[in-house]
């Protein structure tokens, strides 16, 4: 048997396909522990997915798309009940990456019951619960015996937290908060899994103690009997409906009636209130909103995963669709051989790594911070809340951009609910809006942004952290891309450097100047927001740039890093173009240097063709994980598009019940007319 460096071939399979694969230059289970950044994990990874393989009673009984949300949910939750039941059977106790996997394989990306219990409910009582309180409910939490969400959004505020309507107002004789929605846009609205699976929530309230506002503060508050599930006395609460994507999950409405909980049921590993009401602050006035830094700072993986999906839909679909020919003397070509198909999909490969590698990156770092923030060191709080506001919103927009682009790139087929992408497309681009609407974080990273600019002219850049470090810096008088005989990255990295700085110092000149002309801080911010989001945008970017940068470095491989080199090269170019108005417009960059990166972009996308299907299957997605027919691994497209059209609930009978009660009569009475 001969040994391919792609381990996906298996007999049988579409021959296109497995072309493909042998042309692959780099042993892809090597490659796919450089995604999970580890042999270990991408192994276990494998092993989990043979585990469920081998286990049927784990397996979508039907197609996702052919099920009510009602059905989805009875079905995720069967599923759920079993590998909670054979959880260790499977995955190693605790293990949060083995758990995002199984996840993934058996419940999908649609959400899950528990989905926000595991996500922010166990994270938010992790880093906010003091540790008797935690002896209370994380034991109780981590085994499941009790299911809770994280309630911070309103129906009138999300992004706003200093204006939500939900109040906890201490009553020092009781020694309780009293919880209360005043208004219809106080009701809590879209926290996952608050509908109707949750019992238990960390709700997020505004806090008054003896009329004194201290602003929004966490709260453990039960809210549905833990014996009957029926909602407690003084909760109004429900689910708020289907949305674009996501269904599984019950994203739901929450009102307090005058609710009491006891005053030891305020989050208080960093903030207390005493039972005389004397409260006592945190060491950082942010540090409550630590769940939602766990999410975005995991999110990036989880991105980058969902635009990995739709690429390895699409790239292998490319492989085995034949249209059109090029040469006209020659048969018809796998789509994949157009420039165009190839420049639709590769540049989003090459991000998609880039994402993961940046991914891994956020989540040490926020692991690092959430270490030192137990012991009271809170220095690096900002840091990482400006990186993570930054890379969710950069990462979510281009990987909704890059499904959407992957969709079309499978033409017809892609608008089907078989390609699976619609679902890609949808629970993805939630992303750009859930924790933390993309052009708001943005501009958290630009506070920071201007902070560092205003460092850097004032002759103080001795003091930039390292991650805005190059705003200190000097240019070059002009890029020496194509001007040096180097083959590294260096260049292009200054000249990524020399746009985001630029683009920063010119943003907050603009915010500066129109504060000195006389305007009041928030005019001039608003007035020069689009600017500074510009540099937010540009300074992530040049993040992700270097992240990819250093991973290459890191590979010892020279297979992979071969191609990681090739992908880089890709990466930089794509990008440059793609923000060349910022490089030409002060000339840093000549247009005939612009020309040699656009040669570079055309000859990467060649010299990545043949490794196309190798660098998607690196990502190791089962057929059950991808759940799209277009995507499957063994390539058999057509027969089993055509098996899934028949399975449709509408091909169920020759005659549907419509048809009998309006249709027929119509044309019989259409045709009576004409008698
Ligand atoms: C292996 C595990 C995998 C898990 C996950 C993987 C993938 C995920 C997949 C699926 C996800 C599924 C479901 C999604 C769930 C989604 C849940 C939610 O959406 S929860 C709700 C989220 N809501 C928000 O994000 C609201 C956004 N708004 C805010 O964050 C804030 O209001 C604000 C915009 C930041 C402003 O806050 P505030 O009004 O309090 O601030 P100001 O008083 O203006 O002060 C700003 C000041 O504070 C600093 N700051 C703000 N936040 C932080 C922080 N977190 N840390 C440190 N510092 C912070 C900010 O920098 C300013 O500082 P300065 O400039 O110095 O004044
Ligand atoms: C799928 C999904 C899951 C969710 N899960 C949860 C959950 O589990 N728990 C929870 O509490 N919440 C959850 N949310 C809510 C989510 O966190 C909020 O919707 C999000 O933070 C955005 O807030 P908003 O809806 O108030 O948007 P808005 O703030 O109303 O945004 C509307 C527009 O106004 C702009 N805007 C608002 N403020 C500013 C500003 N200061 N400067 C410039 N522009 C501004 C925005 O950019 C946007 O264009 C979820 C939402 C979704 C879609």
């Amino acid at each position: 048997m001969v040994h391919h460096q792609n381990k996906a071939i298996r007999e049988g399979d579409n021959p296109d396909l497995t072309a493909e694969r042998v042309t692959g230059t780099f042993d892809t289970h090597s490659m796919a522990a450089q995604i999970y950044n580890s042999e270990a994990h991408a192994r276990r990874r494998r092993e989990i997915t043979e585990i469920i393989a081998k286990r049927p009673e784990l397996h979508d009984t039907k197609p996702f798309p052919f099920m009510t949300r009602e059905e989805k949910i009875l079905e995720s939750s069967r599923k759920l009940t079993l590998i909670t039941k054979h959880m260790n059977e499977i995955i190693e106790p605790n293990n949060s990456n083995e758990m995002f996997h199984l996840n993934n394989e058996v419940l999908g990306i649609e959400g899950h019951p528990m989905a926000l219990h595991g996500i922010m409910f166990i994270p938010a009582l992790t880093a906010q619960a003091s540790e008797e309180q935690q002896k209370k409910w994380l034991t109780r939490a981590i085994n499941r015996e009790i299911v809770g969400t994280y309630a911070q959004t309103e129906l009138g505020h999300g992004t706003n937290l200093q204006n939500l309507e939900t109040t906890a107002t201490y009553d020092v004789a009781t020694q309780e908060f009293v919880l209360h929605t005043p208004t219809i846009t106080g009701l809590k609205w879209w926290p996952g899994n608050l509908g109707k699976s949750s019992n238990y929530a960390v709700v997020v309230a505004l806090m008054f103690i003896k009329g004194k506002n201290y602003g929004p503060h966490t709260f453990m508050v039960p809210l549905r009997d833990e014996k009957t599930h029926q909602p407690l006395k003084g909760i109004t609460i429900g689910d708020i409906g289907p949305k674009i994507a996501y269904n599984v999950t019950d994203n739901g409405f929450l009102g307090f009636d005058h609710y009491r909980i006891p005053r030891t049921n305020l989050l208080m590993r960093h903030t207390r209130v005493e039972p005389d009401g004397t409260y006592v602050k945190p060491p950082h006035a942010k540090i409550n909103y630590s769940a939602m830094v766990h999410v975005r700072s995991h999110m990036i993986t989880g991105q980058a995963i969902m635009l990995s999906y739709a690429l390895t839909i699409a790239t292998r679909y490319s492989s085995v669709r034949r249209q059109g020919q090029i040469d006209t003397t020659q048969p018809e070509v796998k789509v994949l051989e157009y420039q165009t198909q190839q420049h639709r999909l590769f540049p989003y490969i090459a991000r998609a790594y880039a994402f993961v590698f940046a991914g891994a990156e956020t989540v040490k770092l926020y692991e690092r911070v959430l270490e030192e923030v137990a012991t009271g060191n809170v220095s690096l709080m900002a840091d990482l809340h400006a990186l993570t506001s930054g890379l969710k919103s950069v990462v979510s927009h281009y990987t909704a951009q890059g499904i959407e682009q992957a969709r079309m790139a499978c033409g017809g087929h892609g608008y089907s609910q078989a390609s699976y992408m619609s679902e890609i497309f949808g629970v993805a681009v939630g992303g750009c809006t859930y924790e933390g609407e993309n052009m708001v974080m943005l501009l958290q990273l630009a506070r920071y942004l201007v902070k560092s600019a205003s460092l850097v002219k004032t002759g103080q850049s001795s003091k930039l952290g390292p991650l805005v470090a190059y705003l200190g810096a000097k240019s070059d008088s002009t890029s020496l891309i194509d001007r040096t005989p180097t083959t590294g990255f260096a260049e292009y990295v200054k000249t990524f450097q020399h746009i985001a700085r630029r683009q920063t110092l010119k943003a907050a000149d603009k915010f500066f100047g129109l504060m000195e002309k006389g305007e009041k801080r928030p005019i001039a911010w608003n007035k020069s927001s689009v600017e500074l989001n510009r540099a937010s945008r540009l300074h992530t970017r040049l993040y992700i740039v270097e992240a990819f940068v250093r991973r290459v470095e890191e590979v010892a491989d020279p297979r992979l890093k071969e191609v990681l080199t090739d992908l880089l090269h890709l990466h930089v170019n794509y990008e440059l173009l793609d923000m060349s108005t910022y490089a030409l417009e002060d000339g840093f960059v000549s247009s005939s240097q612009l020309d040699y990166v656009r040669d570079q972009l055309y000859f990467y996308l060649a010299k990545i063709r043949p490794n196309a299907v190798s660098l998607v299957d690196s990502w190791e997605f089962s057929d059950q994980e991808l759940r799209s027919v277009l995507g499957r691994r063994d390539g058999h497209v057509y027969e089993n598009l055509f098996a899934w059209a028949k399975a449709s609930p509408l091909n169920k009978t020759d005659v549907l019940p419509s048809v009998d009660k309006y249709l027929k009569p119509l044309m019989e009475s259409a045709r009576a007319s004409k008698l």
